[in-house]
């Protein structure tokens, strides 16, 4: 059955939303949210992404992101989803918790249950991309082989005994 999200107050799914309060570092820095982190990469070296790092809530971040007297970096719409899956693989490798509900899903797909944005969630009429979602269930799969990587390579240590 699909999986929807969007509030991030929401249980258990809410801590999908890049508005959850799931803070990591990256870059040398404290992100409060992933959405911090978004908004910020769109004016990457600026005063203005130092602002958005440090704004009080993911919502102010994602307005003063948003703010149109802003010239976004010239490069933004080719690297955005590599900063989205960025922002998420980092955020679910930072916290267990909600990595463990991620990995919970099994093979769900994943969709942002939102009508005002076609693009990272389902949009106004059920056909947006979707991408968000899609990110969170190629971080799902990445995160499993990592998790297999590492218990394969624990088994391979010295002293312990393969059965
Ligand atoms: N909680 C929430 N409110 C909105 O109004 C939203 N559009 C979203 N979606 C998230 O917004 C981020 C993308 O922002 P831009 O439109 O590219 O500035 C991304 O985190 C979406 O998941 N969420």
């Amino acid at each position: 059955m699909t999986i929807y999200f969007y509030g991030a107050d929401e249980v258990p799914y809410g801590c999908f939303s890049n508005f959850s309060d799931h803070g990591f570092g990256l870059d040398g820095v404290w992100w409060p949210t992933s959405e911090h982190y978004f908004q910020a990469q769109k004016f990457k070296g600026t005063r203005h992404a130092d602002l958005i790092r440090r704004a009080r809530t993911p919502l102010r971040a994602a307005e003063l992101g948003r703010d149109p007297s802003k010239p976004l970096r010239r490069d933004w719409e080719r690297v955005k989803d590599g900063v989205m899956r960025r922002a998420v693989a980092t955020k679910f490798r930072a916290h267990a918790d909600v990595r463990d509900i991620l990995l919970s899903t099994g093979e769900e797909e994943i969709v942002e249950d939102t009508t005002t944005d076609h693009y990272w969630g389902r949009g106004r009429t059920g056909n947006g991309k979707n991408m968000l979602g899609r990110i969170l269930v190629s971080t799902r799969n990445q995160l499993r082989a990592e998790l297999a990587e590492a218990s394969d390579s624990d088994g391979r240590r010295p002293g312990r005994r393969s059965s």
